[in-house]
């Protein structure tokens, strides 16, 4: 943790929302993310679950310098060697293992690892960390949940996701626990297949806007 080029904090302050991307073509990818950041969404998640996952990353932080891409869906150490090789500015992921926060904190790239008990929440911070997603938010009892687990903890912030959308982030935000939301409404898979850039970055407006706004 030492060694971290930028804070976790830093990274979930940057705006109120981060896309949670998933890219299942390679060309897709770079269009994408400047139609995201022409949106005011700088933060951009890329979740490693397709084949093209990697390239995606790479071609992201090459050619969208403006953007802040990090890794998602990162659940064991040579995915973050992976990753931190690839430039990744961040790494997040579902959850945690003691081999991952370990490699992590030793590591150059910050980690926000998900947490859904208290008990998990703990040994996150056994090793340092005081940001993590809350994931999955709404399946795991949403925002009464994540205030409960939080109490006891008044230093932690949180980044909560799976099952967020416009209808309830205030409701996340409005936690003094919660620094940003993340999910995956903002890059709709048939936005990218119809290569509709203006509605990804119609989308990305409006949440950071929404998001600045009292309901
Ligand atoms: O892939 C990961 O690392 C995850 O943690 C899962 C994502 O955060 C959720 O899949 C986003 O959930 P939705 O916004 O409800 O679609």
């Amino acid at each position: 943790m030492k060694n971290w080029k930028t804070s976790a904090e830093q990274i979930l302050t940057t705006g109120p929302v981060v896309p949670v991307i998933v890219v299942n073509k390679l060309e897709h990818a770079v269009p994408m993310a400047k139609a995201l950041v022409a949106g005011g969404v700088r933060v951009l998640e890329v979740t490693l679950r397709t084949p093209v996952a990697m390239d995606a990353l790479r071609a992201m932080i090459k050619e969208v310098p403006e953007a802040i891409v990090g890794a998602g869906t990162v659940i064991n150490t040579q995915q973050l060697k992976e990753v931190t090789d690839a430039g990744a500015q961040f790494v997040i992921s579902p959850g945690l293992t003691e081999p991952l926060l370990k490699a992590a904190v030793e590591g150059p790239v910050p980690l926000i690892p998900g947490i859904s008990t208290v008990s998990e929440l703990m040994v996150g911070m056994d090793y340092g960390l005081r940001e993590f997603k809350f994931f999955p938010a709404e399946a795991n009892g949403g925002v009464k949940a994540l205030a409960a687990i939080g109490g006891p903890f008044p230093q932690v912030r949180f980044c909560p996701t799976g099952g967020i959308s416009p209808a309830n982030y205030h409701d996340y935000l409005a936690l003094k626990s919660v620094l940003c939301i993340g999910g995956s409404w903002l890059v709709p898979n048939d936005a990218l297949e119809s290569g509709d850039w203006d509605r990804i970055t119609q989308l990305a407006r409006e949440a950071v806007a929404g998001a600045a706004s009292p309901r």
